[in-house]
Formats: C-alpha cells, structure tokens, sequence
C-alpha cells in the first residue's frame, strides 16, 4: 500500500512539474494578459479563435497592444517557451532595426521557415563574416546599373505578357469582372525568374497559348455581376516545380512546429520530386552561363544579361584579382549558395511583389479620382505614351512622377503585405525601460499602433538613448485618416528656388516600413519599387481599373496560407483605353 502512494506521490509531482514547465515563462514587467499567463496554451486559444473569425494573426497581436495599453507587450503562443515580445511604435521598431544591431539580429525564425529550401542563401544566416562576404558579393544586383540595364527591361517584357493576356481576357469576358491575383502571381514570377537567370519562365504566355487555343469560358449571361471564369492552363513542368516549393513555406509557416512540419515535408515526394527538378535547371542554367563565359572573348562580352551572370563574373574577377591571374567564374563560389541565392529572389521576391500589385490594384479601382490623377500625371510625364506607343523600360525608370512614387508608397503602407520585421536580442537589453533577455524573439509590427492606429503613449525617457538622439525623423501622419488610401499624404511643396513651388515625394512623410530598415532590412527593395512602377505605368496605360460590384470587392485580407498578407479577393473589370 505504502508503495502505491509512493507511485502517485511521484506520478503527482512529475505532472505537476511538467504543468509548472510547461506554463509561460513571463518576463517581469511587461505587460501580458494575465489569464494566459496561467494558462498552458496561454494565449494560443485567442489567437486561434481571431483567425478563424478574420484569416489575419498579426492584427489581433497588435490590438492586444491597444487592450493592455501599451506598445510593448509579452504574448505566450508556445507551451512553456520564451514569450514573443510584440512592439507598435515606430521610432523605438526603427532604432532597433537600425541602430540596436549590436544588440538585435534577425530572428532564426525565418531560418525555421526557410532554412530547409534555401540553406546557403544569405535570407537565413544571422548577421556573421560569412553573410557579410556573401551578401557583398550579391548586393550589386540592386546596382542602379544592373536594376536599369538588365532588370527593368525583364520586367517590363513580363508585364507585357500580362498586358496582351488582359486585354485578351477583356474583350472575351465582355468588359465583365474576372479574376486577376493567379495572372499577377505568374506575371512577377516570370519578371524574377528573367531578372534572377536571365531566361523566359513563359508562365503568362502559357496562359496567353491556352486561350488562344479555343478553349470554352463559362460566361454567366443570368448573372451580369458575376465573374467570368477563364480555365487555367497547366503550367510548364519547372514553373509548377518552383510554385511547389514556394507554396511549401506557407504550410510551414502555419505549422505550430515548423521545424517539425519542414522535416517532414521535405520526406514527402512531391517535394522531393519538385525540389530536385528546380535543382536540376538552375544547375544547368548555372554550367551554361558558366560555359558561356569562358568561351567569349573578353572583349566581346556583352552585358550581363541576369542577376546570375552579374555574380558569376563577379566572382571571377574578385579571383582573379587576389590570385593576380585569370580565373573562371564560379570556381570561388560554392554552386550551392549560388543556387540558393538565385532562389531566394523567387521566395523573397515574387509573392511580396505580385501581392502588394494587387491590393495596389484593388485600392485604384475604389478610389476613381486617384486613379485619375495618377493616369494624368503618368501621361504628363510620357506624354507621347499611348497603348499603341508603349515607353520602353528606360524611359519608365527616368520618368519623374512623385505622384506615383506616392502612390506606390501608399499601396505598400495600405495593404501590409508584410506585417513586421523579427529579431532576437542577442544579449540582454532594455526596450522602452523593460528588461529583455537574451534569446528573446521581438516582432516589431509595422501595421498597429503609430503605424495605422493611433500612437500609444511613450514616456520619452524611457526610450533608448540612441532612439532619444535620433528624434522623431519620421513624423505622425496628421490630417489625413491614418487607414485612408491618400497618395496625396506623401507629398510635400517645396521651393525651386525661383519662388516656384515644386510637388516632391517625401518617402519619410509618416510611419511606414513595409521594407523592414536597416542592415537586414529588405535586399529588393529597389527591384520590388521598379517593378512596381513598371507594372503600375504599364496597366493604367492599358486599362482603366472600374469598381467591381460589392461581392467581389472589399478589403478582407488572409495570411498564412500564404507568406505575405493577400488580399481574400482581387478581382477585376478592365475598360480599354486609347
Ligand atoms: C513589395 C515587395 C517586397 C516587400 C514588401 C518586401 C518586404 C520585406 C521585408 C519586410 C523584409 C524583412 C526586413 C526586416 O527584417 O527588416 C524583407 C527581407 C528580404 N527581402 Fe524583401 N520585400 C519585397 C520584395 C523583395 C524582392 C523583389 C526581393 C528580391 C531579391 C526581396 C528580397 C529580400 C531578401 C533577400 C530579404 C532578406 C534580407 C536579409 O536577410 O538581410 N524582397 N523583405
């Protein structure tokens, strides 16, 4: 008998050991919700319930900010892990990505997401020699030379085949809605693809073949509301391959385990099979760029042609000038990283684009009088544009249009592809006059308080002294609503000189970092802008983008089914311009 008490007296204490392990670790002092923190789910359950109710997770992070009134708070979303640390405010979020980087690295939280499909690509390392060296290497992809030279006209030919594809599609739907986010996903995917290898991924042109081939369309005359709906094509075998493993970080990502998840996933066939197939091309497009090279002349090498041909030469002659002799390119870097780095353009530069494209899109058809003044000031920057006299890439990049500039900025800020910028403390640090231990995980929100609501209080003294030097540079956003599509606010007037007073675009006019800042801020930046103005110029001079009836419109928006936050509809009903 006394035995059998014994086993229950040590049953007990190990399941009360395990719940007292397995309950939130809290911080002192940062402000939480307190049934969480005696809750081993903490609060899981909240967050949970949030999205099955709105399809959005970071929304609800940040309006916890607002309920506890504060903008620094402790949120418990693992069992009896570290909590994550979530901060709306602007100056402190800019100070840390910026100028805390002794102190904050980014999070390995994205090499969790990504670590399994790019390994040796700079996306995943925390900031050591070997990133810095790699990334030295690569950073001359967003050269204005090689954005100008070899990007722009990549990206203006792909959005020339979404250009034709529409314009296809509108004259069968009738000048009737149909749906334009899968087109807009193709149409970046074939423009980074071009831009990263320098060859033609063909995505929209297999739509473009498809509908030509006279394919039925199901046009619902009853319903002169409803969508047309067109029949996708398949695609060819390496764009499924790579849409495949895109589409992979997702389930990661909604994964409460992604290690777990990514481990197991990568045992699966399809993957296997997707994996090896992207392995295979960018392989073989690598050993023919690589060939290529070494038999032309030196004097009759033309321009690079892709971000692969840039590095690839780069190498070389980095090589060759620590070993004072020729070299061939490619023998420095390990083909891995190689591979890796050019795939990092797709996952990291495909999706955020061709979504932020379509709440752009979404917003200008709802808002006819920006539109408008954004046609007119395109045209008045290119004049001679017309949809039979399309400008060429060169001309679109050095045409001076604050009022797009505005509107680009705007269409960023509105639709928060992204959400936040993530770092872990690598020592411990004080945020706001809280302690923060080392290894703690902070999400820096860039869509809550001070952003797109209302700025919560801040006792000065208690921010850092960097943050206290560095001011508020970027100032509130003041008459216009915080939540309002309003290019307008990202104007200013200043004096030529001549008492003339000329419309500039002020990209620190308010709180905005759809990019993240600093030294792991985002690489692409300057290509996602160009790309941006590339598309934007293209499709108002074709179309102009009406109101789509109440059902297919809104601004509900869904996240982790895919990376970025996606508009839940985009479509649209398309009228010629001439
Ligand atoms: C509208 C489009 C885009 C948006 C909104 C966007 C946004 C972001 C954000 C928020 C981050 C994290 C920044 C941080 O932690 O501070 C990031 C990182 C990154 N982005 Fe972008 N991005 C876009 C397009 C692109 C493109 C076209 C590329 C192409 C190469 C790219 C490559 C990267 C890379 C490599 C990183 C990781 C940087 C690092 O680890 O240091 N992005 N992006």
């Amino acid at each position: 008998m006394a035995s059998l008490y014994f086993i229950l007296l040590v049953i007990f204490v190990l399941v009360s050991l395990a719940y007292y392990l397995a309950l939130p670790r809290v911080i002192p002092h940062i402000p939480h919700n307190r049934s969480s923190a005696r809750s081993i789910l903490g609060d899981l359950p909240a967050l949970l319930a949030n999205f099955k109710a709105t399809s959005e997770n970071v929304n609800w992070m940040t309006q916890q900010c607002v309920t506890l009134n504060s903008p620094l708070i402790q949120l418990f979303l693992w069992p009896g892990a570290f909590p994550l640390l979530v901060l709306s405010d602007h100056r402190e979020t800019e100070d840390i990505l910026i100028r805390r980087t002794r102190e904050f690295d980014r999070s390995d939280i994205i090499a969790r997401l990504l670590g399994g499909l790019v390994p040796y690509a700079t996306i995943v390392m925390p900031s050591h020699e070997l990133f810095k060296s790699q990334r030295r290497i690569w950073a001359n992809t967003m050269s204005t030379a090689f954005l100008n030279g070899v990007a722009a006209p990549q990206i203006h030919e792909a959005t020339m085949d979404l250009v034709r594809l529409w314009r296809r599609k509108q004259a069968l739907a009738g000048g009737r809605c149909f749906a334009a986010a899968e087109n807009i996903r193709h149409a970046a995917m074939d423009a980074i693809w071009a831009v990263a290898v320098g060859t033609k991924l063909g995505g929209v042109q297999t739509q473009l073949d498809f509908l030509a081939s006279n394919v039925s369309i199901f046009v619902p005359n009853d319903a002169p509301e409803a969508p047309v709906e067109f029949p996708e094509a398949d695609m060819p075998e390496v764009y499924t391959a790579i849409s495949t493993l895109l589409d992979s970080v997702a389930g990661i990502l909604s994964s409460p385990f992604p290690k777990v998840y990514a481990f197991f996933m990568r045992q699966r066939s399809w993957y296997r099979k997707a994996n090896a197939m992207k392995t295979r091309t960018m392989r073989e497009l690598v050993r023919q760029c690589r060939e290529e090279y070494i038999r032309t002349p030196k004097s009759a090498l033309q321009r690079p042609a892709s971000a692969m041909e840039h590095v690839l030469r780069r190498e070389a002659s980095e090589l060759a000038k620590e070993e004072g002799r020729d070299s061939k390119p490619g023998s420095r870097g390990d083909e891995r990283e190689m591979i890796d780095e050019l795939f990092m353009f797709l996952v990291a530069g495909h999706e955020t684009t061709a979504t932020t494209t379509t709440w752009g899109l979404k917003y200008l058809a709802s808002s006819p009088t920006v539109q408008d003044r954004l046609h007119r000031a395109i045209q008045a920057a290119l004049p001679s544009a017309s949809p039979t006299q399309i400008p060429s890439a060169d001309q679109i990049v050095a045409a001076d249009i604050p009022y797009l500039d505005a509107a680009i900025a705007e269409m960023l800020r509105c639709g928060r592809t992204t959400t936040g910028a993530v770092r872990v403390a690598k020592v411990d640090c004080e945020v706001l006059g809280y302690r923060i231990p080392k290894g703690s995980s902070i999400l820096c929100s860039t869509c809550g308080p001070s952003f797109l609501h209302d700025t919560l209080h801040v006792d000065e003294e208690s921010r850092s002294q960097s943050s206290k030097a560095a001011g508020g540079k970027c100032r509130e956003w003041e008459s216009l609503g915080k939540q309002d599509f309003k290019p307008e606010r990202w104007l200013e007037r200043i004096g030529d000189g001549d008492g003339e007073l000329e419309v500039v675009f002020n990209p620190n006019a308010g709180p905005s970092l759809p990019f993240g800042a600093g030294p792991r801020g985002c690489f692409g930046k300057k290509l996602a802008l160009m790309e941006m103005r590339i598309m934007i110029i293209l499709l108002l001079l074709n179309f102009e983008l009406n109101e789509v009836p109440d059902p297919l419109g809104g601004y509900e928006a869904i996240e982790g089914v895919t990376v970025t936050r996606q508009p839940r509809k985009c479509f649209v009903k398309l009228g010629l311009r001439n």
